[in-house]
C-alpha cells in the first residue's frame, strides 16, 4: 500500500489546523515490522519508505497505481539509509550488507530489490527516499567513513551538528535525489537554524536517535508564516519547496534529509535573518 500525498501550497497552508497540517505533512508511522510503509508525495514525487524486515526477506513493491510501471525502478532512482541493526540488500542479485547508518544508492533500471535482516529479534530499519529518474547510475554502498562531513553551528548556539552527505553532487552520482542525514551534539537541539528554503528542491526529514520520550518541535511553513508541528522517534515530515524546515528537541537527535527538485546543489539554499522570522 503507498499513501498519496497532495502537494500544497504556502495560501492553504496558512488556513490549516494542527490536525491538517499533521495530516498533510507528517508521516507518523515509517517503521513497521515485518511491513514496507510508503507515502508518495506530489512535492516533486518523492516516496518515503521504511523497510524492517524479520524472519523472511522484504520485496521492494511496485505500486502499481501511481507508478503505473512494471517494476519501481524502471522510472526511478532510489537512496537507502540503515537505522537499525545489521541487515542486507539484495539488487538483481548482488547482496550488499548495510550497518547502523551505512547508505545504498540504487539507480534506475534494476528489476529486484529485496531487504532482510540478520536478526528478526534485532531488525534492520531501512528508512528509503525514491524519486524519478533518467539516466542509470551505478549501485553504490558507503560506509560512514566514505561520507563527506560538514560540521556547522556551535555549543553556544546550542545548534553544534555534523552533516553527513552521502548521496550528493560530490559524492554518490544520482540524477535528482540528494540524501545523507544530520547529528546534533549533546547539549545541542537545534537542526538548521538560522534556516531556509530552495524553491528548487523539496525535503524530506526522518528524525530518528531522538529518546522515544522526548520530542522535537519541527518548523515549517513560509519564513513569515511559520507553523509548527511535535515530532517524536521514527517520524518523518515532508517539506513543500517554499517552506523552511527545522527544528528544536527535548534532547540531541539525528535526522536522515532527503531532497529531490531542480538541482542538486546542496549549498543552493535562501537563508533566512533570525530576527526575519514570523
Ligand atoms: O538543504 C539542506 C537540508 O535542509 C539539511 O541538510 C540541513 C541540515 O541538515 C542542517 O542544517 O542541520
Ligand atoms: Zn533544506
Amino acid at each position: 500500500m503507498i499513501q498519496t500525498r497532495f502537494a500544497t501550497s504556502p495560501n492553504e497552508f496558512k488556513t490549516f489546523d494542527t490536525k491538517q497540517i499533521r495530516e498533510q505533512y507528517l508521516i507518523p508511522e515509517v517503521m513497521k515490522k515485518g511491513e514496507v510503509t510508503a507515502v508518495y508525495s506530489l512535492h516533486d514525487r518523492m516516496i518515503a519508505m521504511g523497510v524492517v524486515p524479520t524472519n523472511k526477506a522484504l520485496q521492494l513493491p511496485v505500486f502499481e497505481e501511481m507508478t503505473k510501471a512494471d517494476f519501481f525502478l524502471e522510472r526511478r532512482e532510489l537512496g537507502i539509509l540503515n537505522v537499525g541493526a545489521k541487515g542486507s540488500v539484495t539488487v538483481d542479485g548482488e547482496t550488499f550488507t548495510l550497518e547502523n547508518k551505512e547508505c545504498l544508492y540504487v539507480g534506475k533500471g534494476k528489476k529486484k530489490v529485496a531487504f532482510s535482516s540478520d536478526s528478526a529479534d534485532n531488525p534492520a530499519e531501512f528508512y528509503i527516499n525514491s524519486c524519478p529518474a533518467h539516466k542509470e547510475y551505478p549501485t553504490v554502498k558507503a560506509t560512514l567513513s566514505d561520507a563527506n562531513k560538514v560540521e556547522l553551528g556551535s555549543p553556544d548556539n546550542c545548534n553544534e551538528r555534523v552533516i553527513y552527505q552521502f548521496i550528493h553532487e560530490g559524492g554518490i552520482q544520482s540524477c535528482q535525489l540528494v540524501m545523507g542525514f544530520t547529528t546534533l551534539s549533546k547539549g545541542s537541539i537545534w537542526n538548521t537554524f538560522p534556516p531556509h528554503t530552495h524553491l528548487r528542491r523539496m525535503e524530506v526529514y526522518f528524525y530518528f536517535e531522538l529518546p522515544e520520550d522526548q520530542i522535537v518541535m519541527h518548523f515549517m511553513g513560509e519564513p513569515q508564516q511559520t507553523r509548527h508541528l511535535s515530532i517524536s522517534n521514527k517520524q518523518a515530515v515532508i517539506s513543500p519547496e517554499w517552506s523552511i524546515h527545522a527544528g528544536a528537541g527535548t534532547s540531541n537527535y539525528s535526522f536522515i534529509w532527503s531532497m529531490a527538485g531542480e538541482n542538486k546543489a546542496f549549498t543552493d539554499m535562501d537563508g533566512q535573518a533570525l530576527n526575519q522570522l514570523r
